[in-house]
């Protein structure tokens, strides 16, 4: 019996197969699911557990579902995977991610593909395979962000596990640490590192599913320098847009 015909409930996230959409948008902080939920109209909230927040909705006659991972890579992987195994074939990670020139903070950054520098994408592959981003669902996701008039910018992201020992230093004393994430950063072109993508894509691709990563530039990568929540709250709605739009049309195209 397959994953799919054996699951009809997810262990973790604990929706059922009639409590999900043809598409998913994975979200990190679970506060951003009543947020995206009023973008959508014949909403169900799926019971949480462990903190996982899941919430259905119709947008553009479609049913789409977001759920809430928390941080990190292994639970990322988690709720895809579950979310995968109810049926659902189109992902699309949206949130937040550290900018580097040319991308300035509050522009959207879309991930091409991803640098598989987390420990979780091993588990579905070894190294020499690539973290691609799915080309149709980034297709669309472009021609949304063209007709958006939003500032914006597609290539390759790094996915580090360690965010004070890799990608954030809290004191002087650490920002040495971080030295070889600017080393990735400037020798191999990326253009944001987040926690999450390379192994929600090496995954995705290992499932036989559709999977990219659409976030907002929050974070400078050479200054630390953050945008604020003032800020923050007004591009929020303009990337679930985007997003909801993007995965209404991958889940027509589905039918
Ligand atoms: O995209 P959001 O949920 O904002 O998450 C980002 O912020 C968290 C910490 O950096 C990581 O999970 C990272 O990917
Ligand atoms: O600094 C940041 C900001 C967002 N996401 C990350 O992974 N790091």
């Amino acid at each position: 019996m397959t994953e799919k015909e054996q699951t009809k409930q997810a262990w973790y996230i604990g929706a059922k197969r009639d409590e999900v959409g043809k598409a998913a948008i994975l979200v990190g902080d679970p506060a951003r699911i009543e947020r995206i939920a009023a973008h959508m109209t014949d909403v169900h909230f799926v019971p949480e557990q462990r903190g996982l927040k899941t919430v259905t909705g119709t947008r553009g006659g479609q049913r789409i579902t977001v759920s809430a991972f928390g941080m990190g890579a292994p639970i990322a992987t988690i709720v895809l995977h579950e979310l995968h195994a109810l049926g659902i074939r189109n992902f699309l990670r949206i949130g937040t991610a550290m900018a580097v020139p040319p991308a300035k903070l509050g522009d959207f950054v879309l991930a091409d593909g991803a640098l598989r520098t987390d420990g979780t994408s091993n588990s579905y592959a070894p190294l020499g395979f690539p973290a691609i981003a799915d080309f149709d669902l980034n297709l669309v996701v472009r021609e949304k962000l063209k007709s958006s008039g939003k500032t914006w910018h597609a290539g390759i992201f790094g996915t580090y596990d360690g965010f004070y020992t890799e990608m954030f230093a809290l004191s002087g004393e650490r920002r040495s640490i971080i030295g070889k994430l600017k080393d990735d950063i400037q020798r191999l072109g990326l253009i944001g590192t987040d926690m999450e993508t390379s192994a929600l894509l090496t995954a995705a691709r290992i499932l036989g599913v559709r999977a990219s990563t659409l976030c907002i530039a929050t974070v400078d990568a050479n200054t630390q320098e953050k945008i604020g929540d003032d800020l923050m709250a007004t591009l929020e709605p303009d990337m679930f847009e985007l997003a909801l739009d993007s995965m209404a049309a991958m889940a027509a195209g589905e039918q």
